[in-house]
């Protein structure tokens, strides 16, 4: 095969053939496969084809509902778009525990976020000193248009100040900025901003006559996805005799072993990641739902975990008083406006579903999300353990992959229906069936 040139010139059919036929044998199903995912309506797939480069069809994820969520005495019907099964489950299963126990509590921390030109300089720091004391007015003076707008709904440049970051690595500075973008996640507001400082700091430079050495260097200059100061509180609290008995685990079993379980995961990374993988089972589908930017997010999330130098559990719990606490921070920069959130209909609609929140309000469901999935899948580590549940969901896409048909399907779901099933079982159970 050789390399191709033009390709993002091509139509989405030329690029389709060009697929079929240099990677995929000219297989006619393949190409059936990309068009049947199309959308009969021009308009809405045009609209889709727009969002991303080189886009050849379609690809759908689950969009399901998680109901029942209290959230600070308000009842919440959370959208989530997600492909694993059990999460919506475990998520709406949490929801149902927590409505008749108080509730979840939420409470925004901050919505800060920074971003930050990158520069060089290899002449004295007491130069590059100066030079911000002469260039400071000026660089804030030049934000005055792209800030209009922000400013008038509350937000904008929060502060700027010169980093001295040569002791990391020689000759190494930074415009360290903080923003508040509102409702907005606002990467494109930010980088705009931070644009526009580097041209000043350009233009100053040029005019500054305090260099003994070249003048800095912008390499460049970019919002920050690590938001600590852009944080959502979230928590629920119950009387430990509220909790009941859980498949023969009394209430004071359950919370003493749901504590240890968190704390197992705040000082041991192994499993403090699948601990995080689980609360981002929850974030994610929000997220993802209310078309908001998912790696933003994960990699924010990922690094505040880290934040003290050891990956850890982003959860705790603890038992004070015969009350089970259970809480968490979360980093979130998610927006309401902007990105796709209003772009994509099924964005739109959740957004919709969600009573329309603004950035702070989808914070804080979010991290209701998150904090209820990892309840739910503690739940089940320290009682039942997590396959039964979980394979009971994925039962469905098991039976579809060994080729049940709807009646095979119908009686192997009640021959699974108390127990764990695995494909070599499931294979045995079809082939006693079909004898
Ligand atoms: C899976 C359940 C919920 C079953 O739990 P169950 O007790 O067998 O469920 P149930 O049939 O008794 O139903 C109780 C409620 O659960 C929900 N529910 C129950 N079934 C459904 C369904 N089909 N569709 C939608 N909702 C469902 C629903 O709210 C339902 O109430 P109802 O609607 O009847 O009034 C439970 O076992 C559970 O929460 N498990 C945890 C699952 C989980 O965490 N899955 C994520 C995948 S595993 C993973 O990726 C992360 C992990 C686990 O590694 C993280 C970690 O290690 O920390
Ligand atoms: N590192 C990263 O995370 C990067 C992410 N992105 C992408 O940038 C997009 C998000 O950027 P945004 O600037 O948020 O979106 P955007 O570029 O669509 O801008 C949102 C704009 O909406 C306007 N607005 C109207 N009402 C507002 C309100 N109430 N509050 C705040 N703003 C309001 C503002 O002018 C604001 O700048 C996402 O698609 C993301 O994937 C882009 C570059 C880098």
């Amino acid at each position: 095969m050789q390399p191709v040139t033009g390709f993002s010139k091509l139509s989405k059919s030329q690029k389709i053939d060009w697929l079929v036929s240099n990677h995929l044998n000219d297989d006619a199903t393949a190409k059936q496969t990309l068009t049947q995912y199309w959308n009969e309506d021009q308009k809405l797939q045009d609209l889709h084809d727009g969002f991303s480069e080189n886009t050849v069809t379609n690809y759908y994820f689950p969009f399901g509902l998680a109901p029942n969520f209290l959230i600070d005495g308000d009842l919440i019907t959370i959208p989530m778009a997600i492909e694993e099964s059990s999460v919506v489950a475990a998520a709406s299963k949490a929801a149902k525990f927590w409505l008749d126990r108080g509730g979840f509590k939420t409470q925004i921390k901050g919505t800060k976020k920074v971003g930050q030109v990158h520069l060089m300089y290899h002449g004295l720091s007491s130069e590059m000193d100066a030079f911000y004391a002469f260039a400071k007015a000026e660089l804030l003076q030049s934000l005055e248009q792209i800030n209009a707008s922000m400013k008038k709904r509350g937000g904008g440049i929060q502060s700027l100040e010169l980093v001295n970051k040569t002791k990391s690595l020689d000759g190494y500075y930074q415009l360290h900025a903080t923003f508040e973008t509102k409702d907005a996640m606002g990467a494109n507001f930010i980088n705009t901003t931070l644009e526009q400082l580097a041209n000043t700091l350009r233009l100053k430079a040029s005019e500054f006559k305090g260099f003994s050495s070249d003048a800095p260097e912008v390499i460049m200059s970019i919002l920050s996805n690590y938001v600590p100061e852009c944080v959502v509180n979230v928590s629920v609290s119950c009387k430990i005799d509220e909790i009941g008995t859980i498949n023969g685990v009394t209430g004071a079993e359950f919370a003493t072993k749901f504590v240890r379980a968190v704390d197992i995961a705040t000082v041991e990374p192994f499993r403090a990641v699948t601990h995080n993988k689980g609360i981002m089972n929850g974030i994610d589908a929000v997220v993802i739902a209310t078309g908001n930017d998912f790696r933003a997010v994960e990699a924010g999330v990922h690094a505040y975990a880290s934040r003290d130098g050891q990956y850890r559990s982003l959860t705790r719990a603890r038992i004070e008083n015969d009350t089970f606490i259970f809480e968490a921070d979360f980093p979130l920069a998610l927006g309401t406006v902007g990105g796709l959130t209003s772009l994509h209909p099924l964005s739109k609609l959740a957004l919709q579903i969600l009573d329309n929140p603004n950035a702070e309000d989808l914070m804080k469901i979010t991290a209701v999300a998150g904090l209820a999935q990892n309840f739910a899948a503690l739940h089940s580590l320290v009682t039942t353990g997590i396959q039964a549940g979980h394979m009971k969901m994925h039962l469905a896409n098991m039976l579809e992959q060994i080729g049940a048909n709807d009646t095979e399907k119908e009686s192997l779901r009640k021959e699974y229906s108390d127990k764990t099933p695995s494909f070599s079982s499931l294979r045995e159970s079809l082939d006693l069936l079909r004898k």
